[in-house]
């Protein structure tokens, strides 16, 4: 299918989202859309997706101007939108969940079985359950997924529910798949069965849009690329453009010419590696920033078990593995939300073992969880009432004024886009993290953090991080859990590799390359990892001159 975007505008307020964005997606092509955060892509999306209306401009499907009012009209219209989060329903089986939005109740049929045989889209009739399944197991081994119907959707990865999404939304014939950030958060086998999928129905002639942070992806891709800044077309690009020439139409050619490192355009980031720190001392004063021994938790799923492990003040800890593997645990007991179920959690020398979470609070622990929408934010609150809520608060009352100058020192400080009565959802994904990173009380002794710069442009994840590495020079300690290898190996000293609910001993980042920490995630944890040498002390940080 051929999209043709016309002078498309959409304000929210004052922000121009889009701004008379024209552009032409075609059939049998994988289009790319970049930008910085909140250049307006999301918005396209969505509005392509049926998710938003536009103020002014049209849409042409084929040829044929297209109104939609609703995502149900945008899949009629043979659009649908692969979310970064997939839009599917936990408690439901993998075949319930495939035939979910079928025209009847037991599904149609005619998507899939035309996508089979190669015919058009069949009139809906009564498909029993037993065919539903061949159907879905008939389509899934066309793109090569492996799939099993009667899973519950709850225990499956992000990648399988994204795999089972994308032949739902096959089945529902669609001719036009958008793609958000696609590759975040799945492993790297996975990764590469999407990319062959979307590859074969480029050539099937459906049109792909893909958004993406990550220029790998972009340039592993695309046929040809649109950039959009402050609403509007920043340029054009056939494929490939170079990474050079994408970062320069992103943010302008000053960012380009910084010098890009030796991965450049083969990771998510693709300028050059931050000023390394001075090295953690060995002996710092004050002690561990952490100390966990012997420490046991989990949940329903996983146990995890650390024999041992200290962290020094200003030093990074990078926490590797599928999503799910034990990382957000370890995390969560550090700050206090859960709690070990053995051993001991020492923070700054002080035993915080079993105390509650305002005792970690005390210490100086602070957390930064992946989901800023439901977790890290509260919605439907301002960046100022966010600031009043973590405001010491000297007797009872707050005082207004001095709230909305410290959120306007805020905004300032850490360059967010928005004002201070902005509701903290209508900020785009990079301004919620720089919110998030605002509210962080500045003298912490242990920062937490979990995928810091997902959804983040190259230029705000370079500059979360130039934050971050400036708290550690001011001797405070980093876990940060990333499922981007890349960001892992540049900016930790050490990393533990989390396989389910196993732990690596910690791996100085100068003894890893990408081949092995991939290797370690994919479960190869080496006999350094097994169990029994978690008893092991850790080892002490990697040597200076370290990527970072
Ligand atoms: N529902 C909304 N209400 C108010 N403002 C919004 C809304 N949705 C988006 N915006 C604003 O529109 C602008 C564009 O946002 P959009 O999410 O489209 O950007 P983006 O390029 O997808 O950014 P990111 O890469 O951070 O996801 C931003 O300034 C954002 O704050």
């Amino acid at each position: 299918m051929r999209i043709e975007i016309e002078r498309v505008a959409k304000r929210f307020g004052p922000v121009k989202a889009n701004d008379g964005v024209s552009l032409t997606i075609q059939a049998g092509a994988v289009h790319g859309l970049l930008g910085e955060n909140g250049a307006g892509k999301s918005t396209l999306l969505r509005i392509l997706g049926g998710l938003v209306r536009p103020d002014a401009g049209r849409l042409l499907f084929d040829g044929r101007p297209v109104a939609l009012a609703s995502p149900a009209d945008a899949l009629a219209a043979g659009v649908g939108v692969l979310h970064q989060e997939p839009l599917d329903f936990p408690p439901l089986t993998v075949l319930e969940s495939y035939l979910v939005a079928r025209p009847r109740a037991a599904g149609a049929g005619g998507g899939a079985r035309s996508l089979l045989s190669g015919h058009g889209r069949a009139a809906g009739v009564f498909l029993p359950r037993r065919a539903a399944r061949e159907e879905l197991l008939a389509l899934a081994a066309r793109f090569g997924f492996s799939v099993d119907p009667d899973e519950h959707v709850a225990r499956l990865t992000l990648g399988e529910r994204q795999q089972i999404e994308l032949l739902r939304l096959l089945s529902l014939g669609v001719r036009a798949l958008l793609l958000d950030e696609p590759t975040t958060g799945i492993s790297g086998a996975q990764q590469e069965a999407l990319f062959s999928a979307l590859r074969r129905l480029k050539a099937d002639g459906k049109a792909i849009v893909l958004v993406s942070h990550k220029l790998s992806d972009v340039e592993a891709l695309c046929d040809r690329v649109t950039v959009l800044r402050h609403g509007k077309v920043a340029g054009e690009a056939e494929m490939p453009a170079g990474a050079d020439r994408l970062v320069a139409l992103m943010f302008g050619e000053a960012l380009a010419s910084q010098e890009r490192s030796p991965e450049a355009g083969s990771g998510g980031a693709a300028l050059a590696p931050l000023e390394r720190l001075p090295e953690p001392s060995p002996e710092p004063s004050g002690g561990d920033a952490l100390a966990l021994e012997g420490v046991a938790f989990g949940d329903h799923r996983l146990n995890v078990h650390i024999a041992r492990l200290a962290v020094r003040r200003g030093e990074v800890i990078g926490l590797a593995g599928l999503e799910g593997s034990g990382q957000r645990l370890l995390l969560r007991a550090c700050a206090g939300l859960l709690r070990a179920r053995r051993g001991r959690v020492v923070v700054g020398g002080a035993d915080l073992t079993g105390r509650p979470y305002p005792a970690f609070l005390r210490a100086g622990v602070g957390y930064l969880p992946a989901d800023r929408r439901r977790e890290g934010l509260i919605a439907g609150l301002s960046i100022e009432e966010h600031v009043a809520l973590r405001a010491p608060r000297r007797g009872l009352f707050l005082r207004p004024r001095e709230i909305r100058r410290a959120a306007e020192r805020a905004i300032e400080a850490l360059r967010i886009r928005g004002r201070p009565d902005t509701p903290v959802e209508r900020l785009s994904g990079g301004n919620q993290q720089r919110t998030q990173l605002a509210l962080l009380p500045a003298d912490l002794a242990l920062l937490l953090l979990e995928q810091p710069t997902r959804g983040l442009d190259i230029a705000s994840a370079r500059w979360v991080w130039e934050q971050l590495l400036a708290r550690c020079r001011a001797g405070a300690a980093l876990l940060f859990a990333s499922s981007d290898l890349d960001e892992l190996m540049r900016y930790s000293d050490r990393v533990l590799v989390f396989s389910g609910g196993r732990v690596s001993p910690p791996v100085g980042a100068a003894d890893l390359t990408l081949d092995r920490l991939g290797r370690m995630i994919g479960g190869e944890l080496d006999d350094a990892a097994l169990p029994s040498a978690l008893a092991a002390p850790a080892p002490p940080p990697a040597p200076a001159g370290s990527d970072r």
